[in-house]
Protein backbone atom coordinates (compact mmCIF):
# COMPACT_ATOMS: atom_id res chain seq x y z
CA UNK A 1 0.00 0.00 0.00
CA UNK A 2 0.91 3.36 -0.48
CA UNK A 3 2.32 5.37 2.47
CA UNK A 4 0.96 8.99 2.16
CA UNK A 5 2.77 11.92 4.22
CA UNK A 6 -0.30 13.46 6.10
CA UNK A 7 -2.59 11.72 8.22
CA UNK A 8 -4.59 11.30 4.58
CA UNK A 9 -5.81 7.79 4.49
CA UNK A 10 -4.41 5.44 1.65
CA UNK A 11 -7.32 5.32 -1.26
CA UNK A 12 -4.49 3.77 -4.00
CA UNK A 13 -2.97 0.63 -4.88
CA UNK A 14 -5.18 -0.92 -2.05
CA UNK A 15 -5.42 -4.46 -3.23
CA UNK A 16 -1.60 -4.43 -4.45
CA UNK A 17 0.49 -7.04 -2.63
CA UNK A 18 4.06 -6.40 -4.07
CA UNK A 19 6.04 -4.55 -7.01
CA UNK A 20 8.96 -6.07 -7.70
CA UNK A 21 11.45 -4.38 -9.76
CA UNK A 22 11.51 -6.27 -13.68
CA UNK A 23 15.14 -7.04 -15.35
CA UNK A 24 15.13 -4.22 -18.13
CA UNK A 25 15.00 -5.95 -21.86
CA UNK A 26 18.02 -4.79 -22.88
CA UNK A 27 19.75 -6.88 -20.45
CA UNK A 28 18.17 -9.83 -21.35
CA UNK A 29 18.56 -9.32 -25.09
CA UNK A 30 22.11 -8.68 -24.29
CA UNK A 31 22.24 -11.93 -22.29
CA UNK A 32 21.06 -13.98 -24.64
CA UNK A 33 21.69 -12.18 -28.13
CA UNK A 34 20.25 -12.60 -31.61
CA UNK A 35 23.32 -12.75 -33.80
CA UNK A 36 23.48 -12.41 -36.97
CA UNK A 37 22.71 -15.21 -38.31
CA UNK A 38 19.47 -15.87 -36.55
CA UNK A 39 18.62 -12.45 -37.46
CA UNK A 40 18.82 -13.15 -40.70
CA UNK A 41 16.24 -16.25 -40.71
CA UNK A 42 13.62 -14.08 -38.44
CA UNK A 43 13.83 -11.07 -41.35
CA UNK A 44 13.42 -13.76 -44.32
CA UNK A 45 11.04 -15.56 -42.98
CA UNK A 46 8.95 -12.18 -42.08
CA UNK A 47 9.00 -11.26 -45.42
CA UNK A 48 8.25 -14.99 -47.09
CA UNK A 49 4.86 -14.94 -44.49
CA UNK A 50 4.37 -11.12 -46.01
CA UNK A 51 4.95 -12.53 -49.51
CA UNK A 52 2.27 -15.38 -49.13
CA UNK A 53 -0.45 -13.18 -47.02
CA UNK A 54 -0.25 -10.74 -49.95
CA UNK A 55 -0.69 -13.36 -52.06
CA UNK A 56 2.85 -12.92 -53.71
CA UNK A 57 4.11 -16.49 -52.55
CA UNK A 58 1.59 -19.56 -53.65
CA UNK A 59 2.97 -21.50 -50.73
CA UNK A 60 0.88 -22.45 -47.38
CA UNK A 61 2.10 -20.49 -44.23
CA UNK A 62 1.76 -23.48 -41.54
CA UNK A 63 1.60 -22.06 -38.25
CA UNK A 64 1.99 -25.36 -36.01
CA UNK A 65 3.32 -26.43 -32.60
CA UNK A 66 2.24 -27.16 -29.15
CA UNK A 67 -0.53 -25.31 -27.47
CA UNK A 68 2.20 -23.66 -25.04
CA UNK A 69 5.99 -24.21 -24.22
CA UNK A 70 6.33 -25.98 -20.89
CA UNK A 71 9.61 -27.91 -21.36
CA UNK A 72 12.47 -26.28 -22.96
CA UNK A 73 13.79 -29.53 -23.92
CA UNK A 74 10.74 -31.23 -25.09
CA UNK A 75 9.98 -27.95 -27.02
CA UNK A 76 13.41 -28.30 -29.08
CA UNK A 77 13.11 -31.45 -29.11
CA UNK A 78 9.93 -31.29 -31.24
CA UNK A 79 11.78 -28.19 -33.43
CA UNK A 80 14.14 -30.31 -34.37
CA UNK A 81 11.68 -33.12 -35.56
CA UNK A 82 9.30 -30.49 -37.82
CA UNK A 83 12.71 -29.07 -38.97
CA UNK A 84 14.24 -32.42 -40.70
CA UNK A 85 10.20 -33.65 -41.58
CA UNK A 86 9.48 -29.87 -43.42
CA UNK A 87 12.77 -29.29 -45.00
CA UNK A 88 12.01 -31.23 -48.14
CA UNK A 89 8.62 -29.71 -48.19
CA UNK A 90 9.52 -26.21 -48.48
CA UNK A 91 8.78 -25.78 -52.22
CA UNK A 92 5.02 -26.28 -50.86
CA UNK A 93 4.92 -24.88 -47.14
CA UNK A 94 6.46 -21.71 -45.31
CA UNK A 95 6.48 -23.66 -42.09
CA UNK A 96 7.02 -21.50 -38.81
CA UNK A 97 6.91 -23.30 -35.25
CA UNK A 98 3.88 -22.26 -32.56
CA UNK A 99 6.31 -21.44 -29.53
CA UNK A 100 3.42 -19.74 -26.96
CA UNK A 101 4.99 -18.31 -23.77
CA UNK A 102 1.67 -16.63 -22.60
CA UNK A 103 -1.67 -18.57 -22.17
CA UNK A 104 -4.88 -16.28 -21.78
CA UNK A 105 -7.56 -17.85 -20.10
CA UNK A 106 -11.08 -17.88 -20.15
CA UNK A 107 -11.16 -17.80 -16.34
CA UNK A 108 -8.38 -19.09 -14.54
CA UNK A 109 -5.38 -21.63 -14.97
CA UNK A 110 -1.73 -21.62 -15.39
CA UNK A 111 -1.02 -18.40 -17.70
CA UNK A 112 1.99 -19.87 -19.66
CA UNK A 113 5.87 -20.47 -18.82
CA UNK A 114 6.63 -16.34 -18.66
CA UNK A 115 4.45 -15.96 -15.97
CA UNK A 116 5.35 -19.34 -14.28
CA UNK A 117 8.13 -21.20 -15.50
CA UNK A 118 8.22 -23.83 -12.56
CA UNK A 119 4.61 -24.14 -13.19
CA UNK A 120 4.32 -24.67 -9.10
CA UNK A 121 2.70 -20.78 -8.57
CA UNK A 122 6.17 -19.46 -7.75
CA UNK A 123 5.17 -17.05 -10.69
CA UNK A 124 9.38 -16.53 -11.54
CA UNK A 125 8.81 -13.86 -14.56
CA UNK A 126 12.71 -12.95 -14.63
CA UNK A 127 13.34 -16.63 -15.03
CA UNK A 128 10.72 -17.12 -17.34
CA UNK A 129 11.41 -14.13 -19.78
CA UNK A 130 14.97 -15.72 -19.69
CA UNK A 131 13.82 -19.46 -20.44
CA UNK A 132 11.17 -18.51 -23.32
CA UNK A 133 14.03 -16.24 -25.26
CA UNK A 134 16.39 -18.97 -24.35
CA UNK A 135 13.91 -21.58 -26.08
CA UNK A 136 13.44 -18.52 -29.38
CA UNK A 137 17.03 -18.63 -29.81
CA UNK A 138 17.08 -22.73 -29.57
CA UNK A 139 14.10 -23.17 -32.10
CA UNK A 140 16.01 -20.65 -34.61
CA UNK A 141 19.27 -22.62 -34.46
CA UNK A 142 17.10 -25.65 -35.97
CA UNK A 143 16.69 -23.50 -39.11
CA UNK A 144 13.02 -22.88 -37.80
CA UNK A 145 11.02 -19.64 -37.96
CA UNK A 146 8.99 -18.79 -34.54
CA UNK A 147 5.53 -17.61 -33.86
CA UNK A 148 3.91 -16.31 -31.02
CA UNK A 149 1.01 -14.99 -29.38
CA UNK A 150 1.40 -11.75 -27.83
CA UNK A 151 -0.47 -11.10 -24.47
CA UNK A 152 1.47 -9.11 -22.10
CA UNK A 153 2.17 -5.52 -23.55
CA UNK A 154 5.39 -5.41 -21.87
CA UNK A 155 6.69 -8.81 -23.14
CA UNK A 156 7.35 -8.43 -26.30
CA UNK A 157 10.65 -5.82 -25.90
CA UNK A 158 12.32 -9.42 -24.17
CA UNK A 159 11.41 -11.49 -27.08
CA UNK A 160 9.92 -10.30 -30.40
CA UNK A 161 13.11 -9.64 -32.18
CA UNK A 162 13.58 -13.31 -32.48
CA UNK A 163 9.77 -13.88 -33.59
CA UNK A 164 8.55 -14.59 -37.23
CA UNK A 165 4.93 -14.08 -36.83
CA UNK A 166 2.64 -12.93 -34.33
CA UNK A 167 -1.19 -13.32 -33.40
CA UNK A 168 -3.94 -11.83 -31.38
CA UNK A 169 -5.58 -13.80 -29.58
CA UNK A 170 -9.56 -14.38 -29.67
CA UNK A 171 -9.92 -12.67 -26.10
CA UNK A 172 -7.99 -9.48 -27.25
CA UNK A 173 -8.97 -8.59 -30.80
CA UNK A 174 -10.95 -5.66 -29.50
CA UNK A 175 -8.77 -4.38 -27.66
CA UNK A 176 -7.14 -0.98 -27.85
CA UNK A 177 -3.83 -1.93 -26.06
CA UNK A 178 -2.90 -5.00 -28.53
CA UNK A 179 -3.79 -3.20 -31.40
CA UNK A 180 -1.52 -0.36 -30.70
CA UNK A 181 0.91 -2.90 -29.47
CA UNK A 182 0.69 -4.64 -32.83
CA UNK A 183 0.87 -1.28 -34.62
CA UNK A 184 4.60 -1.47 -33.25
CA UNK A 185 5.63 -4.94 -33.93
CA UNK A 186 8.32 -5.66 -36.63
CA UNK A 187 6.46 -8.62 -37.93
CA UNK A 188 3.68 -10.06 -39.38
CA UNK A 189 0.82 -10.16 -36.99
CA UNK A 190 -2.83 -12.23 -37.07
CA UNK A 191 -5.65 -10.98 -35.54
CA UNK A 192 -8.05 -13.77 -34.43
CA UNK A 193 -11.45 -14.00 -34.95
CA UNK A 194 -13.34 -12.74 -31.54
CA UNK A 195 -14.40 -15.97 -29.16
CA UNK A 196 -17.65 -15.36 -30.16
CA UNK A 197 -16.88 -15.76 -33.62
CA UNK A 198 -17.07 -12.19 -34.82
CA UNK A 199 -14.70 -11.63 -37.83
CA UNK A 200 -15.53 -7.83 -37.96
CA UNK A 201 -13.56 -7.69 -34.77
CA UNK A 202 -10.55 -8.89 -36.37
CA UNK A 203 -10.50 -6.91 -39.53
CA UNK A 204 -10.94 -3.81 -37.44
CA UNK A 205 -8.00 -4.48 -35.55
CA UNK A 206 -5.72 -4.95 -38.81
CA UNK A 207 -7.15 -1.62 -39.93
CA UNK A 208 -6.42 0.11 -36.55
CA UNK A 209 -2.74 -1.71 -36.29
CA UNK A 210 -2.11 -0.13 -39.34
CA UNK A 211 -2.23 3.10 -38.05
CA UNK A 212 0.53 4.94 -36.01
CA UNK A 213 -0.39 5.11 -32.42
CA UNK A 214 1.04 6.86 -28.86
CA UNK A 215 0.90 4.60 -26.17
CA UNK A 216 2.00 4.08 -22.43
CA UNK A 217 5.02 1.54 -22.47
CA UNK A 218 8.13 0.60 -21.81
CA UNK A 219 11.99 1.34 -23.20
CA UNK A 220 15.02 -1.51 -23.62
CA UNK A 221 16.28 0.09 -20.30
CA UNK A 222 12.72 -0.53 -18.70
CA UNK A 223 11.90 2.60 -17.93
CA UNK A 224 8.37 3.87 -18.24
CA UNK A 225 8.03 5.45 -22.39
CA UNK A 226 5.34 6.73 -24.30
CA UNK A 227 5.90 5.16 -27.08
CA UNK A 228 5.07 6.33 -31.09
CA UNK A 229 4.36 3.48 -33.77
CA UNK A 230 4.31 4.48 -37.41
CA UNK A 231 1.78 1.31 -38.17
CA UNK A 232 2.14 -2.12 -38.98
CA UNK A 233 0.86 -2.60 -42.89
CA UNK A 234 1.85 -6.75 -42.23
CA UNK A 235 -1.66 -7.65 -40.12
CA UNK A 236 -4.41 -10.67 -41.41
CA UNK A 237 -7.13 -12.34 -40.36
CA UNK A 238 -6.96 -15.66 -38.48
CA UNK A 239 -10.45 -17.37 -38.49
CA UNK A 240 -10.53 -19.59 -35.20
CA UNK A 241 -14.39 -20.45 -34.62
CA UNK A 242 -16.32 -19.20 -31.94
CA UNK A 243 -19.23 -19.71 -29.26
CA UNK A 244 -21.65 -20.31 -32.52
CA UNK A 245 -19.01 -22.92 -33.97
CA UNK A 246 -16.87 -23.63 -36.34
CA UNK A 247 -15.80 -20.82 -38.92
CA UNK A 248 -13.31 -22.79 -41.21
CA UNK A 249 -16.50 -24.18 -43.92
CA UNK A 250 -16.47 -22.69 -47.09
CA UNK A 251 -19.46 -20.77 -46.58
CA UNK A 252 -17.20 -19.00 -44.08
CA UNK A 253 -14.53 -18.81 -45.65
CA UNK A 254 -16.31 -16.90 -48.51
CA UNK A 255 -18.30 -14.92 -46.51
CA UNK A 256 -14.64 -13.58 -44.71
CA UNK A 257 -13.04 -13.34 -48.16
CA UNK A 258 -16.04 -10.75 -48.88
CA UNK A 259 -15.69 -8.90 -45.48
CA UNK A 260 -12.18 -8.55 -46.41
CA UNK A 261 -12.51 -7.33 -49.87
CA UNK A 262 -14.98 -4.66 -48.86
CA UNK A 263 -12.58 -3.51 -46.71
CA UNK A 264 -10.33 -3.10 -49.27
CA UNK A 265 -7.96 -5.63 -48.22
CA UNK A 266 -5.88 -9.11 -49.43
CA UNK A 267 -8.28 -11.40 -49.68
CA UNK A 268 -6.14 -14.09 -47.81
CA UNK A 269 -6.74 -15.86 -44.29
CA UNK A 270 -5.56 -18.25 -42.11
CA UNK A 271 -7.64 -20.78 -40.66
CA UNK A 272 -6.70 -22.37 -37.16
CA UNK A 273 -8.20 -25.98 -36.98
CA UNK A 274 -8.17 -26.18 -33.34
CA UNK A 275 -9.80 -23.87 -30.50
CA UNK A 276 -13.98 -23.57 -31.68
CA UNK A 277 -13.11 -25.02 -35.16
CA UNK A 278 -12.53 -28.84 -33.45
CA UNK A 279 -14.26 -28.14 -30.15
CA UNK A 280 -10.57 -28.28 -28.50
CA UNK A 281 -10.67 -32.41 -29.66
CA UNK A 282 -6.79 -33.32 -31.55
CA UNK A 283 -9.17 -35.71 -33.31
CA UNK A 284 -11.12 -33.59 -34.57
CA UNK A 285 -8.39 -30.99 -35.39
CA UNK A 286 -6.39 -33.73 -37.76
CA UNK A 287 -10.15 -33.87 -39.54
CA UNK A 288 -10.34 -30.45 -39.79
CA UNK A 289 -6.85 -30.01 -41.66
CA UNK A 290 -7.82 -32.94 -43.58
CA UNK A 291 -10.78 -30.86 -45.01
CA UNK A 292 -9.23 -27.77 -45.27
CA UNK A 293 -6.42 -29.58 -47.32
CA UNK A 294 -9.05 -30.97 -49.57
CA UNK A 295 -10.56 -27.37 -50.00
CA UNK A 296 -6.68 -26.17 -50.75
CA UNK A 297 -6.64 -28.62 -53.15
CA UNK A 298 -9.66 -27.75 -55.38
CA UNK A 299 -8.01 -24.21 -56.13
CA UNK A 300 -8.95 -22.10 -52.73
CA UNK A 301 -6.64 -19.28 -52.76
CA UNK A 302 -8.30 -17.12 -49.74
CA UNK A 303 -6.67 -19.75 -47.32
CA UNK A 304 -3.10 -18.91 -47.03
CA UNK A 305 -2.41 -20.55 -43.74
CA UNK A 306 -3.41 -23.01 -41.32
CA UNK A 307 -2.71 -23.24 -37.58
CA UNK A 308 -2.12 -26.51 -35.95
CA UNK A 309 -1.54 -27.40 -32.48
CA UNK A 310 0.69 -30.39 -32.56
CA UNK A 311 3.41 -31.79 -29.79
CA UNK A 312 5.40 -34.98 -29.33
CA UNK A 313 2.95 -37.56 -27.36
CA UNK A 314 -1.14 -36.40 -28.78
CA UNK A 315 -3.69 -35.56 -26.18
CA UNK A 316 -3.24 -33.33 -22.96
CA UNK A 317 -2.46 -33.31 -19.23
CA UNK A 318 -3.03 -31.04 -16.08
CA UNK A 319 -0.34 -28.70 -16.04
CA UNK A 320 1.68 -29.75 -12.78
CA UNK A 321 5.47 -29.22 -11.41
CA UNK A 322 7.72 -30.53 -14.53
CA UNK A 323 9.10 -33.57 -13.08
CA UNK A 324 5.30 -35.11 -12.30
CA UNK A 325 4.42 -34.36 -16.00
CA UNK A 326 4.60 -37.00 -18.79
CA UNK A 327 7.31 -35.73 -21.70
CA UNK A 328 6.28 -34.06 -24.36
CA UNK A 329 2.39 -33.81 -23.65
CA UNK A 330 0.33 -30.62 -24.07
CA UNK A 331 -0.37 -28.77 -20.36
CA UNK A 332 -3.52 -26.69 -22.38
CA UNK A 333 -5.01 -27.59 -25.27
CA UNK A 334 -4.94 -30.96 -26.44
CA UNK A 335 -2.53 -31.70 -29.43
CA UNK A 336 -1.97 -33.99 -32.06
CA UNK A 337 0.46 -36.25 -31.27
CA UNK A 338 3.68 -36.20 -33.54
CA UNK A 339 3.63 -39.50 -36.04
CA UNK A 340 -0.22 -37.76 -37.25
CA UNK A 341 1.25 -34.25 -37.43
CA UNK A 342 4.11 -35.31 -40.13
CA UNK A 343 1.38 -36.99 -42.35
CA UNK A 344 -1.08 -33.48 -42.20
CA UNK A 345 1.86 -31.71 -42.88
CA UNK A 346 2.43 -34.13 -45.81
CA UNK A 347 -0.92 -34.05 -46.88
CA UNK A 348 -0.82 -29.66 -46.42
CA UNK A 349 1.78 -30.17 -48.89
CA UNK A 350 0.54 -32.51 -51.31
CA UNK A 351 -2.30 -30.02 -51.61
CA UNK A 352 -0.58 -27.25 -52.52
CA UNK A 353 0.97 -28.55 -55.07
CA UNK A 354 -2.56 -30.11 -56.16
CA UNK A 355 -3.72 -25.91 -56.04
CA UNK A 356 -1.57 -25.16 -58.41
CA UNK A 357 -2.54 -27.29 -60.96
CA UNK A 358 -6.12 -26.76 -60.74
CA UNK A 359 -5.54 -23.16 -60.84
CA UNK A 360 -3.99 -23.87 -64.22
CA UNK A 361 -6.70 -24.88 -65.65
CA UNK A 362 -9.46 -23.03 -64.03
CA UNK A 363 -10.40 -19.49 -63.82
CA UNK A 364 -11.72 -17.92 -60.86
CA UNK A 365 -12.88 -14.28 -61.93
CA UNK A 366 -13.36 -13.58 -58.08
CA UNK A 367 -9.94 -13.79 -57.35
CA UNK A 368 -8.39 -12.70 -60.60
CA UNK A 369 -10.14 -9.40 -60.30
CA UNK A 370 -8.68 -9.52 -56.60
CA UNK A 371 -5.26 -9.84 -57.75
CA UNK A 372 -2.82 -7.69 -59.16
O1 LIG B 1 -5.06 -22.21 -26.30
C1 LIG B 1 -5.30 -22.35 -25.13
C2 LIG B 1 -6.61 -22.15 -24.61
O2 LIG B 1 -7.60 -22.42 -25.54
C3 LIG B 1 -6.78 -20.77 -24.10
O3 LIG B 1 -5.64 -20.38 -23.43
C4 LIG B 1 -7.98 -20.73 -23.17
O4 LIG B 1 -7.95 -21.82 -22.37
P1 LIG B 1 -8.98 -22.06 -21.19
O5 LIG B 1 -10.35 -21.92 -21.77
O6 LIG B 1 -8.65 -23.46 -20.78
O7 LIG B 1 -8.70 -21.07 -20.15
C1 LIG C 1 -5.50 -19.07 -26.89
C2 LIG C 1 -5.37 -19.47 -28.14
O1 LIG C 1 -6.30 -19.41 -29.09
P1 LIG C 1 -7.62 -18.54 -29.11
O2 LIG C 1 -7.17 -17.14 -28.87
O3 LIG C 1 -8.13 -18.79 -30.48
O4 LIG C 1 -8.51 -19.06 -28.05
C3 LIG C 1 -4.14 -20.11 -28.60
O5 LIG C 1 -3.93 -20.22 -29.82
O6 LIG C 1 -3.37 -20.51 -27.75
Amino acid sequence: MTATADSTPPTGDLRVLGFQPLVPPGVVRAELPLGPARAALVSESREAVTRIMTGEDDRLLVVVGPCSIHDPAAAVDYARRLAAATAPLADDLCVVMRAYFEKPRTTLGWKGLINDPHLNGTHDVELGLRTARRVLLDILDTGLPVGCEFLEPMSPQYIADAVSWGAIGARTPESQVHRQLVSGMSMPVGFKNSSDGDVTAAIDGCRAAESSHVFFGMDEEGRGSIVSTSGNPDCHVILRGGRGGPNYGPEHVRDALALLHKADRPEHLVIDASHANSGKDHVRQAAVTEELAAAIGTGERGIAGLMLESFLVEGRQEPGPLDTLDYGKSVTDACIGWDRTEQLLNTLAAAVRARRAALDTTVDPRRDSARV
